[in-house]
């Protein structure tokens, strides 16, 4: 039902430009409305949880040999296929260190369609580090019905683990999410790895509220109509 169609793209902004501003995200949203609808989807979590390489291993379909810290935000995208739409996965990898996020903070939060959190499944302290992140999203006006999705990463280090699946199991029912426990790392995890990114993009797709149906140009200026839809078929 969900295809995939082989299309990614990567870039990068930081501290040092920070004037990026939402005009990025219109801009782009504009430039694809009418054909491709775009879903905005950031991923957020400590340093070192992998949040670089789960976007690398979704949008490049591999895992980087080598990484650095992200600094500010890199953005990947990928199109896929959704019941015949054509739909662009913008993703943005943001920093987990706190001096190389913190001027792009309400840049990753404004107008997001959903969010991914990400913990380190070998360090219990990413875990506990949740409920942070969590606060920073609400903190930041995201609403409730924005899809968000809990992702425990480095399954692949078994003899390491320090989560177990029913503590990630209770806290994600808790702040209704759907968890994915997976690795970044390990191939035979890429299509789990995939399936979090789609099964949002599904979601989305369904709950067309969120979307940028029509774009209407009024006196210079961009207005944004919105339509809900109360067939939602997601499959998640
Ligand atoms: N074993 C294992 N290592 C992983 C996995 N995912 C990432 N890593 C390693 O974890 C380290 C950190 O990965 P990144 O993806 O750079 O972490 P990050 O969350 O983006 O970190 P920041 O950019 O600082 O926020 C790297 O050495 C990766 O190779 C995984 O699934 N399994
Ligand atoms: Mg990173």
């Amino acid at each position: 039902m969900a295809n995939e169609f082989p299309e990614s793209r990567e870039g990068t902004a930081n501290s040092r430009h920070a004037n990026l501003t939402s005009s990025l995200d219109l801009s782009t949203s504009l430039d694809h409305s009418v054909q491709t609808r775009i879903f905005k989807i950031i991923v957020i979590g400590d340093s070192n949880v992998g949040k670089t390489c789960l976007t690398f291993r979704f949008t490049g379909g591999a895992f980087p040999c080598k990484t650095e810290a992200t600094i500010g935000v890199d953005f990947r995208e990928k199109a896929v296929e959704i019941e015949g739409e054509k739909i662009k996965v913008q993703v943005w990898d943001t920093a987990g260190q706190e001096r190389f996020r913190k001027s792009m903070v309400e840049h990753y939060y404004r107008n997001v369609h959903a969010v991914v959190f990400v913990y380190d499944v070998t360090k219990m302290a990413s875990f506990q580090n949740l409920k942070t992140w969590i606060q920073e999203c609400n903190g930041h006006g995201v609403s409730s019905s924005v899809p968000r999705v809990l992702v425990g990463n480095k399954c692949d280090l078994v003899d390491q683990i320090q989560v177990p699946s029913n503590t990630a199991l209770k806290f994600a029912d808790a702040h209704n999410m759907l968890l994915f426990e997976t690795s970044a790392k390990d191939p035979k995890e890429s299509q789990n790895v995939d399936s979090i990114f789609m099964c949002l993009a599904c979601r989305l797709k369904a709950q067309k509220s969120l979307i940028y149906r029509d774009v209407e140009r009024e006196d210079g200026r961009v207005r944004l109509t919105h339509q809900p839809d109360p067939k939602s078929n997601c499959p998640c």
